[in-house]
């Protein structure tokens, strides 16, 4: 199978002192969907900036191991270069330009490519994919609700027109059913324009029902990988994730259980 993405075992230090991930692996089908799963300070968002090239503003480095896309070592292009060849991060926390419209900030976007008729057939998609924007596109976008900002904020990407789209967190502070709309969309967005996702996500159970794969990260480290339905039948997983009285964190299970249950 052809990779879009190979994270092909990398460890990233911060400050030169911080081991932050320490030797994860991770493959991305090309045109598949893939997530990457863990509780608060696992690594999740470590990962996608080694991948983005985000890593080196935050006094970051690969120190060992490699980032391939499309067959290609990339770890050590700049951030505007790897946007290039086709990669996208929606970061944590809806980062739109709220003084601007959503059109606006679509054509901000897409300064990065393209001529002007280019530019609208890439907005024009993406208010396909979501009218609620497009209903909206005149308004100020700090006045849009918080669903809204998250779809501008995956608009915004998509106006690149990435081959690998990356989403950290999309879910955070949503209600459930917007949650649900937007990985729907995701969904449509992999399936019809054949684009490979790699979805960040502490919300496990909404984005294994969308995904056909699942990394769980923790301390730095891929602790189970497997088919999204697997996953999520699996007990440590509904018992860390699942909502309600079942609900508790990941890091709370005794350990040796996890080991044991893994190691089985
Ligand atoms: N810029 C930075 N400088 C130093 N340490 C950092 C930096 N960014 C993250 N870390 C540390 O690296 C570890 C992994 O953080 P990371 O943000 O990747 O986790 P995460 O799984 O995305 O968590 P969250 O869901 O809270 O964002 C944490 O211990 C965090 O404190």
């Amino acid at each position: 199978m052809t990779h879009a993405l190979t994270l092909n075992n990398i460890e990233v230090i911060y400050d030169h002192v911080f081991l932050a991930i320490k030797g994860v692996s991770i493959e991305v089908p090309q045109g598949g969907m893939v997530a990457l799963l863990g509780a608060n300070g696992a690594g999740k968002s470590t990962t996608l900036k080694s991948i983005s090239g985000l890593l080196k503003s935050e006094r970051g480095e690969i120190t060992r191991g490699s980032v391939q896309f499309m067959g290609q070592d990339i770890g050590k292009l700049a951030p505007q270069d790897r946007v290039k060849l086709g990669i996208a991060q929606v970061l944590e926390g809806r980062r739109v330009f709220e003084h601007l419209t959503p059109d606006e900030n679509l054509i901000a976007a897409s300064a990065v490519r393209g001529g002007r008729a280019e530019m609208q057939r890439n907005r024009d998609r993406v208010y396909s994919y979501f009218p609620r924007l497009q209903q909206r596109r005149t308004a100020k976008s700090g006045y849009l609700s918080g669903g809204e900002q998250q779809m501008l904020a995956i608009g915004r990407a998509l106006m690149t027109q990435p081959k690998l789209l990356m989403l950290d967190e999309p879910s955070l502070g949503l209600a459930p059913l917007i949650v649900a709309e937007i990985f729907d969309i995701l969904r449509r967005i992999n399936r019809e324009d054949g684009m490979s996702i790699l979805l960040v996500e502490q919300n496990a159970i909404a984005a294994l029902d969308v995904v056909s794969h699942g990394y769980l990260i923790e301390n730095g480290r891929v602790v189970m990988h497997d088919k999204a339905e697997v996953l999520r039948d699996n007990p440590d997983i509904r018992e860390a994730y699942l909502g309600g009285a079942e609900g508790r964190d990941f890091k709370d299970i005794k350990h040796y259980r996890r080991r044991k249950r893994w190691l089985a």
